[in-house]
């Protein structure tokens, strides 16, 4: 079962947003989708995070929802990075039990895992701890899908993150993603520009409030 992993330079950047692509996407070539949401913090019981994000998103068309399922496996009550998020919680993130959690699931034709924050953000307490990266490839991710908010200052955002996932070798590209409806065009035709000539793919490029990308390279996705 192919898996994405969808993870980014930052937290508020369009994890979710891209998400929602994603398995529109999939849903739209006639594929059974289930989206998950590993760890969220900043949502209480009850209250609806990601995974109802991207449902509600699908909602207008019932088909592509029916195709969709979507869950949460972790959610901490504080804004917060997910260690200390369950830590106020009175409960631990084990990433042992999180990965467990991602094998129990049932089998479906696509996978996608949304994380919460960027791809560097610790699992676990200590001095190296388990991250993003860590679990992507213990849930033997077979894409790891990089959000770059599309604005001044993500060739530097992207470069950076574009080291560290070559370096924990994940099979990752770029999508930029515009989250706000101010950002130059001189800017993203510069950053599209800027990032192609480098020895690192950008997969896909979305606009400001728009469902599908305006420009996809992800041979995979095709
Ligand atoms: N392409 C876009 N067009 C319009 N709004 C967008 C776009 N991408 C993201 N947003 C908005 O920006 C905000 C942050 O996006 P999103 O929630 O997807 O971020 P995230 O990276 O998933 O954050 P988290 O780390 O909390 O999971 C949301 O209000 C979302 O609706
Ligand atoms: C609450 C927020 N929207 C995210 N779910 C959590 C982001 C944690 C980021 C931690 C960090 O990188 O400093
Ligand atoms: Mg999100």
């Amino acid at each position: 079962m192919p898996t994405i992993f969808v993870s980014a330079n930052d937290t508020c950047v369009g994890k979710t947003w891209v998400t929602a692509t994603l398995a529109r996407m999939l849903a739209s070539r006639g594929f059974e989708v289930q989206v998950i949401k590993a760890v969220e913090t900043g949502v209480s019981d009850g209250e609806s995070g990601d995974a109802a994000f991207v449902l509600k998103s699908l909602s207008n068309d019932e088909t592509l929802s029916g195709r969709v399922v979507c869950r949460t496996l972790m959610h901490f009550t504080e804004p917060l990075a997910p260690v200390e998020a369950a830590l106020r919680d009175g409960a631990e993130l084990c990433f042992d039990a999180l990965v467990d959690s991602v094998k129990a699931l049932p089998q479906v034709e696509w996978r996608i895992i949304e994380g919460a924050g960027g791809l560097g953000v610790p699992l676990e307490s200590g001095k190296a701890p388990r991250d993003w990266a860590d679990f992507a490839e213990a849930v033997a991710a077979d894409y790891a899908v990089l959000v770059i908010e599309d604005r001044l200052g993500a060739i530097h955002q992207a470069r950076m993150l574009a080291h560290y996932a070559t370096a924990r070798s994940l099979n990752a590209g770029w999508w930029l993603n515009q989250v706000s409806p101010d950002v130059p065009a001189s800017v993203r035709a510069t950053n599209e520009k800027t990032l192609r000539e480098l020895a690192f793919p950008l997969w896909g490029i979305q606009e400001f409030e728009k469902t599908l990308p305006s420009k996809v390279s992800a041979a995979w996705l095709s």
